[in-house]
């Protein structure tokens, strides 16, 4: 069973948007740091369109007919005739079996795509969205036979999510592709959608999990070391394994919190920035009266 989507005020706001934009026969694209809920976002709005969820991960290998498909195998077809009973003609004829890639899919059967972290695949590949998302019909020319130019079903609509260009392994979105999406700007989520999450995942109180939370967003301030809400969750589902103590007295917080947000960062780090994490989650810390130190 999927987690629970936890809709707050934050959450609201932006699947309304989205579902405007996209009834509106426009792509929608959600770009953002890691861990800004982007793509839970995305599969929730999906379910709301009540279509078929067609979903496809970035990756920089992909080749434009990973997206489409191609001709795979081949199959013989013999027409043997003995019309004339005392003549056997056999015919034989070789030809490819087309298989559909999950954007024809999704394009021929009005299904909602659902492309996370697209910008990780090149921009050669991502140029197979640019008719289906401008003319709405698919272009098959270049690799298929047969059939030339797929018109999209009515239904088909495409969510979009990526991590900004900064981020390593993500590719610069081209011009062409810019202005055919609607790109909505994740800037982070806010603390009361951060709560409801852990607290919904770890199986916390609200006030248990608002403590991680609080510690975790204190440490973020920092732009070298990003902490997402995925460390929140380890922090508060590993405290919740053991038993409900109050995070404010459990001696383990304090190690738990570095073994995972240490994991967050990258070690190629220099030990610089190990004792500006620790550093910084001792003066997040020291804000909590001094038994929950112990
Ligand atoms: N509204 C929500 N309800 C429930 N869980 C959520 C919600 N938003 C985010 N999460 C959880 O928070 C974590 C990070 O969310 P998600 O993977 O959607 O982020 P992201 O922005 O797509 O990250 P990345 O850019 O690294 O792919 C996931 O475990 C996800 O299940």
């Amino acid at each position: 069973m999927p987690d629970a989507f936890i809709e707050t005020a934050y959450f609201k706001d932006l699947t309304n948007r989205a579902l405007l934009y996209l009834q509106a026969g426009y792509a929608v694209h959600f770009c953002g740091p890691a861990g800004t809920g982007k793509t839970a976002l995305a599969m929730h709005i999906a379910e709301l369109l009540g279509r078929p969820i067609v979903t496809l991960q970035g990756n920089d290998e992909y080749k434009p007919s990973d997206l489409v498909g191609g001709n795979s195998g081949m199959r013989r077809k013999k027409l043997l005739d003995n019309y004339v009973h005392s003549v056997w003609k056999a015919e034989e004829s070789m030809d490819s079996v087309w298989y559909d890639g999950r954007i024809t899919h999704a394009c021929r059967n009005g299904h909602t795509f659902v492309y996370d972290d697209f910008t990780r695949s090149k921009p050669e590949t991502n140029n197979v969205l640019l008719s289906v998302l401008q003319e709405r019909t698919l272009d098959l020319s270049a690799i298929q036979k047969g059939e030339i130019k797929l018109t999209v079903h009515p239904d088909f609509s495409v969510i979009l999510t990526s991590n900004p260009v900064e981020y390593a392994g993500v590719h610069v979105l081209q011009d062409a592709l810019k202005d055919r999406v609607i790109t909505i700007a994740i800037k982070g989520l806010d603390r009361e959608s951060e709560v409801a999450i852990v607290a919904s995942r770890s199986g916390l109180p609200w006030r248990e999990a608002a403590r991680i939370v609080d510690v975790i967003r204190g440490i973020r301030g920092n732009d070298i070391i990003k902490v997402s809400i995925r460390a929140a969750i380890m922090v508060a589902t590993i405290l919740a394994t053991k038993g409900s103590k109050p995070v404010r007295s459990n001696p383990l917080f304090y190690q738990i919190l570095m073994d995972v947000i240490g994991s967050e960062i990258s070690y190629e780090n220099d030990g610089e920035s190990n004792s500006l994490l620790s550093k910084r989650i001792e003066s997040e810390l020291d804000k909590y009266t001094p038994e929950d130190r112990k």
